[in-house]
């Protein structure tokens, strides 16, 4: 069996090594010529995975060790009977962190409480299923946009034009669709940006083009009082610097490149393609992820509950980091930029998930106990 593979895939080796040759390609340059003898297709979102790279060549199972699928072509897998899997929910935990730390750093620029502030999600899934739960628990006001959960449920959803009346902060955690009723390309336009409400705070570290990015730059060139968060771009891996410059936040489409959640992704995609394939699954991820560099934190009860939130988000990630990277990284120059774009991607430094922390609490205090809880990790 051929297997061909994305270079940024990690622990390829571990999990798929005894299945036969694998072959790694940057994922931008896998083309006809690389899959023409290829069995299996293993990729990222970078790479499209059509009927223009796939017609004639063997592959008949396609990976993708990513949470979004918009890069895939499902109608011709289905057509050409392909059997493909991404990794639901394999980096959302990493994407909710990453919300966390922008928050955090919103409301020190700006000196507002963060329990104050009306909180709307728009897509309601893994990512943003996992990041209600953790602002609910947190005891903050927080209003879901979610047609086709809300079309199916009921309950307690608002429609779009709701949540950007109410809200002061609007998180997106839709996939990019670009048809159909529900379609999110250009989601937030023009019209929607002009209207958000004064000192909006927007954050997309779901897909670029679900904000219209040049309607985004050009009204906060109008706005000051908007701040936006962008960790996902339009034409990426170019980036419109200007609009990087009026961002608060900017980063090179990592908000959920946790090591766990990456080692995850690889992990679902084995175990996808034992099913298929009918083997039994022999490795297991657990054994794999080595200790996270800071493993417990010890907090005395009398810390004010909003300094222990920061203490124990930025413990383990701090998006800022990240930020003066890319910021360092921006040039005039659009070859030299994209190639720093792919590059800090490539190179990620090990990053691990809030969840996994254990928090120690000298002495009793149901404020912090809160926090922690809510926050997924570990009282200890
Ligand atoms: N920046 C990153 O590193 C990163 C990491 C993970 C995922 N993502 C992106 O985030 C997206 C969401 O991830 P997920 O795991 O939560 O996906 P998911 O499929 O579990 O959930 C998406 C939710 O969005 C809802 N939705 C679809 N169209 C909508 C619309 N028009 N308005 C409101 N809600 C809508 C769906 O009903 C669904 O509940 C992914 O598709 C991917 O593009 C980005
Ligand atoms: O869809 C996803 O899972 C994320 O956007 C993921 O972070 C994409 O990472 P990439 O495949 O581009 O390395």
């Amino acid at each position: 069996m051929l297997i061909v593979a994305d270079e940024n895939i990690p622990l390829i080796d571990e999990f798929f090594a005894g299945f036969g040759e694998i072959r790694r390609f940057p994922g931008r340059a896998i083309d006809r010529q690389s899959v023409a003898q290829a069995d299996v297709l293993l990729v990222r979102s970078v790479t499209r995975v059509d009927q223009a790279l796939l017609e004639g060549s063997p592959v008949r199972f396609v990976g993708t060790c990513t949470i979004g699928t918009d890069h895939l072509d499902l109608d011709y897998f289905q057509q050409a009977g392909i059997t493909w899997s991404s990794a639901p929910g394999c980096n959302a935990r990493g994407v909710v962190d990453y919300v966390l730390g922008s928050l955090l750093t919103l409301a020190e620029l700006e000196g507002v409480d963060l329990a104050r502030r009306c909180y709307g999600v728009v897509g309601a899934g893994e990512v943003g299923g996992r990041l209600i739960e953790v602002l609910r628990g947190l005891g903050w006001n927080v209003l879901v946009c979610d047609p086709q959960r809300q079309a199916v449920e009921g309950g307690d959803y608002v429609s779009l034009e709701q949540l950007l009346e109410r809200c002061d902060v609007i998180s997106l955690h839709t996939p990019l669709t670009r048809h159909g009723e529900h379609r999110t390309w250009h989601l937030l336009d023009r019209q929607r940006l002009e209207r958000l409400r004064q000192g909006t705070w927007l954050i997309n570290a779901a897909r670029g083009p679900v904000v219209d990015n040049r309607a985004l730059r050009e009204v906060l060139v109008q706005r000051e009082d908007l701040q936006a968060v962008l960790d996902v771009w339009e034409e990426e891996p170019t980036v419109d610097s200007a609009l990087a410059d009026l961002c608060v936040l900017a980063t090179p489409h990592i908000a959920g490149y946790s090591l766990d959640g990456k080692q995850r992704g690889t992990a679902q995609i084995y175990q996808a393609f034992c099913r298929h394939f009918g083997h039994a699954e022999q490795v297991r991820l657990e054994t794999l992820l080595p200790a996270p560099w800071v493993a417990q934190v010890s907090l005395n009860a009398s810390a004010d509950p909003a300094w222990a939130l920061a203490a124990i988000c930025r413990a383990v990630y701090d998006p800022r980091r990240d930020d003066a990277d890319f910021r360092r990284s921006l040039s005039d120059n659009v070859a030299l930029q994209r190639s720093a774009f792919d590059g800090l991607r490539k190179h990620y430094p090990e990053r691990r998930e809030i969840d996994g922390l254990q928090v120690r609490i000298q002495g009793e205090s149901a404020a912090l106990s809160r926090i922690v809880r809510a926050l997924g990790a570990s009282q200890v």
